[in-house]
């Protein structure tokens, strides 16, 4: 029997291996963790081939797919299935195989001996370092997926090349001939009798273990157990689970993860998503798909996320000084500036403990939203991904705003405070939404600030290609005045003072609200 090569014998250093890689141009090279999935095709896309790529890229690991079976399947169960013919999935495994560098071969739904028998011959041409076996043979609906004509042939020539198998507990019976596994000890002992037949590494899955409040999986080294539990997560949405963790421990191992880490993280990983989704619903059946990428966000609350520049008109920034001075939480100075016509929310709470600020930022957000208004944080970007703000505004010397953008990802939005045309010109090149500009007047809102007037910020504008929007001592007497550069791309005045160190915040926003749209028409 040929070895795969197998996990130990990873040479250390492998993520920065680009001697064996071909490139035409003389630039270094990114080695990518590679991952291949040989499975079936899941037409509902929460299992199978498809829930492989998903977990894959959420792991950030690529994965190519050679497809074994094609079923028609949805939430309610399998309809249909259709294989492939044997000599396609070798043309599939080759195509793979001979040009890619793959580091895990992962196999889930392999529903015939014919087809067991190509990968084998393929893994025996072209050698991966790892080798993660899903026995998938009976979906959770009960439906046939790889019958007992495919048993001998995994037992006796697949298994003892795996690294891991990841057998549920039905899987793991009929590989032992249909003994009773309705324990966490009678897990343990048939993990050790399929240790037995050779994999490195085995993994029993207890999700469908009748009577536990715990979803506990058995791991067996071939020395020692361990196990993992984690709290049965009440949700309909477990269809796909065994695939997304194989799956995951597929592209930890390709990372270059060991196998106990890597099964750790994975279970962790079925566990966060499951929790996440537990209330998505998709399809009408009796077992849903979860959402992977751990974002599937409530759309209303995605489509009010969505940036418009115009949403700088009137922009309030909240300051905890003025709201203990006249006695008012964030959130009710929240309430009256929307009231009032705030087209957007920064909370800047320089002093403000974290735990009570986090509180008080999360009931902003909910106010905010069922008002389509964004929320943004100042500064504080751990707040701002704990409370799910809309973005955050950031000043020069905060945290960069490259980093910001990586930390939040690709919808939320970025502001920065910038006084000079190369902050304006690195802020558009860093990724940020809008700037903002000043001091315009001089403020006692921010010490030791340099003013930059009426000139500075026409010059700011002038060099950048983000909105703008104008900061530091502007009022309802003096917004018209800075409206008037007559900038294309200022496109509104930021305020603190003129509405919250007030005694009534909402009659404040109305006045400046008309003042804005007033200069807005005659300009
Ligand atoms: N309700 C749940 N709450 C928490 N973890 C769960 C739950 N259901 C399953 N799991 C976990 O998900 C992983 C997959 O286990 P499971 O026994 O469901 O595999 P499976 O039957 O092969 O999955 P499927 O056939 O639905 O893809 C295990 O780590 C298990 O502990
Ligand atoms: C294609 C496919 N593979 C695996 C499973 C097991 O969840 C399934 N339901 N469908
Ligand atoms: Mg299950």
């Amino acid at each position: 029997m040929q070895s795969l090569g197998g996990i130990r014998s990873w040479p250390a250093t492998w993520r920065t291996t680009t001697a064996s890689m071909t490139t035409t141009t003389t630039e270094s090279v990114r080695k990518v963790a590679q991952v291949l999935t040989v499975a079936g095709s899941d037409s509902g896309a929460g299992a199978g081939i498809q829930a492989d790529i998903k977990v894959c890229a959420a792991r950030g690991v690529y994965c190519a797919s050679v497809i074994t079976a094609v079923t028609a399947q949805n939430t309610r169960g399998v309809q249909s299935v259709h294989l492939l013919p044997p000599d396609f999935v070798s043309e599939q495994l080759k195509s793979v195989l001979s040009d890619f560098e793959v580091d895990v071969v992962k196999t889930g739904m392999l529903p015939s001996p014919e087809i067991v028998e190509v990968l084998l011959q393929n893994l025996s041409e072209y050698p991966v370092r790892a080798l993660v076996v899903d026995p998938v043979m009976v979906s959770t609906s009960g439906h046939v997926l790889a019958g007992s004509s495919i048993l001998s042939i995994f037992r006796e020539r697949l298994l003892p090349l795996a690294d891991i198998i990841t057998p549920n507990v039905k899987e793991a019976s009929a590989l032992l001939g249909g003994v009773r596994i309705q324990t966490v000890a009678e897990m343990r002992s048939a993990a050790k009798s399929l240790h037995q037949m050779g994999p490195r590494f085995v993994l029993v899955k207890g999700g469908d273990l009748p009577d536990s409040s715990d979803s506990v999986d058995v791991y067996f080294d071939g020395n020692e157990f361990h196990e993992l539990h984690s709290p049965r997560i009440a949700t309909r949405n477990t269809h796909g689970t065994g695939c997304t963790l194989a799956s995951c421990i597929a592209a930890e191992l390709a990372k270059g993860s060991n196998m106990l880490s890597a099964v750790k993280v994975a279970k962790r990983f079925v566990d966060s998503a499951l929790n996440y989704s537990k209330d998505i619903v998709i399809g009408s059946g009796m077992q849903g798909p979860f959402d992977h990428f751990l974002s599937l966000k409530d759309p209303q609350s995605y489509r009010q996320s969505t940036f418009k520049p115009d949403d700088l008109f009137l922009y309030a920034v909240t300051d905890s000084r003025m709201n203990k001075k006249w006695n008012r939480s964030i959130v009710d100075a929240v309430k009256a500036a929307i009231e009032g016509g705030a087209t957007i929310i920064q909370l800047r709470e320089k002093e403000a403990e974290t735990r009570e600020f986090l509180e008080e930022a999360k009931s902003c957000v909910d106010i905010c939203r069922s008002n389509g208004v964004c929320l943004l944080i100042n500064d504080r970007i751990d707040i701002a991904i704990a409370c799910d703000a809309d973005g955050v505004h950031v000043g020069q010397s905060d945290m960069p705003v490259d980093l910001v953008r990586s930390l939040l990802g690709p919808d939320k939005i970025i502001g920065v405070s910038c006084k000079t045309q190369e902050q304006a010109h690195q802020a558009w090149k860093d990724g940020a939404d809008y700037i903002g500009s000043g001091g315009v007047f001089p403020t006692n809102t921010k010490a030791n600030n340099r003013t930059i007037g009426l000139d500075g910020l026409r010059e700011v504008c002038k060099a950048s290609k983000l909105p703008v929007v104008a900061i530091g001592g502007i009022g309802i007497s003096n917004a018209e005045s800075v409206m008037r550069i007559g900038e294309p791309n200022l496109k509104g005045v930021a305020v603190v003072s003129a509405l919250f160190d007030q005694e009534c915040v909402l009659t404040q926003a109305k006045k400046l609200h008309k003042t804005l749209t007033e200069s807005k028409r005659e300009h």
